[in-house]
């Protein structure tokens, strides 16, 4: 346990960003880590199965990706439901459950975040799977149509989990230390604000969480208005 010792309460980063370290409890985080399992394998061989996606721009990303809900088409920066013959498959009710409840726990720790638990319709899931060392650059959640929060929920391998500014990719940024089971909500003032993974510890889970090695990322995301 790499962080041991340091601050690990329920943390306002900033208006709107919440940190709920331990939210998920680990056979929770094991029941998704299988459930997500199955969801990938039904879509091996599709052109949305988890992959690595490899971007316009031409760089490949070090993260493997799940898309449930929506699909989002790496190669045009577009939501879309289907990639030829391929359905996305809907996001399954226990995680909009666990979803809705994340929003409803970080909203009690930073109160910008409060007006949108009675207002809240995630519609897409993502799903990463961060192999050990893989990372993350700076960027934006940028291609919703609404400015619902988004819920994220690490599973695995402890990792650090970057948040800057809405403006550009540089400091002043904070450096929060995610654990298996840690929730992370950012909206409000800051839902625009560029996030990254700019290191994962591999070799610091517990097995006890489903994974052998590397970590997962559960993003709760609504794309469209309710
Ligand atoms: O893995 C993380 O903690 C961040 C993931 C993320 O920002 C994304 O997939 O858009
Ligand atoms: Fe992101």
């Amino acid at each position: 346990m790499l962080f041991h010792g340091i601050d690990r309460n329920p943390a306002k980063i900033k208006p709107g960003v919440a940190h709920v370290p331990g939210w998920l409890d680990t056979p929770t985080q094991q029941g998704l880590v299988q459930q997500l399992r199955d969801e990938a394998r039904l879509m091996a061989g599709t052109p949305m199965a988890m992959q690595k996606p490899v971007l316009k721009s031409g760089g490949q990303m070090s993260v493997f990706m799940l898309n449930l809900g929506h699909f989002w088409d790496h190669q045009t920066y577009r939501y879309v439901d289907r990639m030829g013959a391929t359905n996305v498959r809907p996001v399954p009710q226990n995680l909009l459950d666990i979803a809705h409840g994340g929003l409803r726990a970080a909203a009690d720790v930073a109160e910008e975040l409060q007006p949108w638990t009675t207002n809240y319709h995630p519609d897409m899931a993502l799903i990463n799977f961060y192999p050990p060392g893989a990372t993350m650059g700076m960027h934006q959640d940028a291609y919703e149509t609404t400015f619902a929060p988004i819920v994220s929920l690490s599973i695995g391998d402890e990792a650090v989990f970057r948040i800057g500014s809405t403006e550009h990719r540089n400091k002043p940024w904070d450096d929060i230390a995610l654990l298996s089971g840690d929730l992370v909500v950012f909206g409000g003032p800051n839902r625009q604000a560029f996030h990254g993974v700019p290191e994962t510890r591999p070799g610091t889970l517990d097995e006890s969480c489903g994974l052998k090695e590397g970590r997962i990322k559960i993003t709760f995301r609504q794309v469209y208005p309710h």
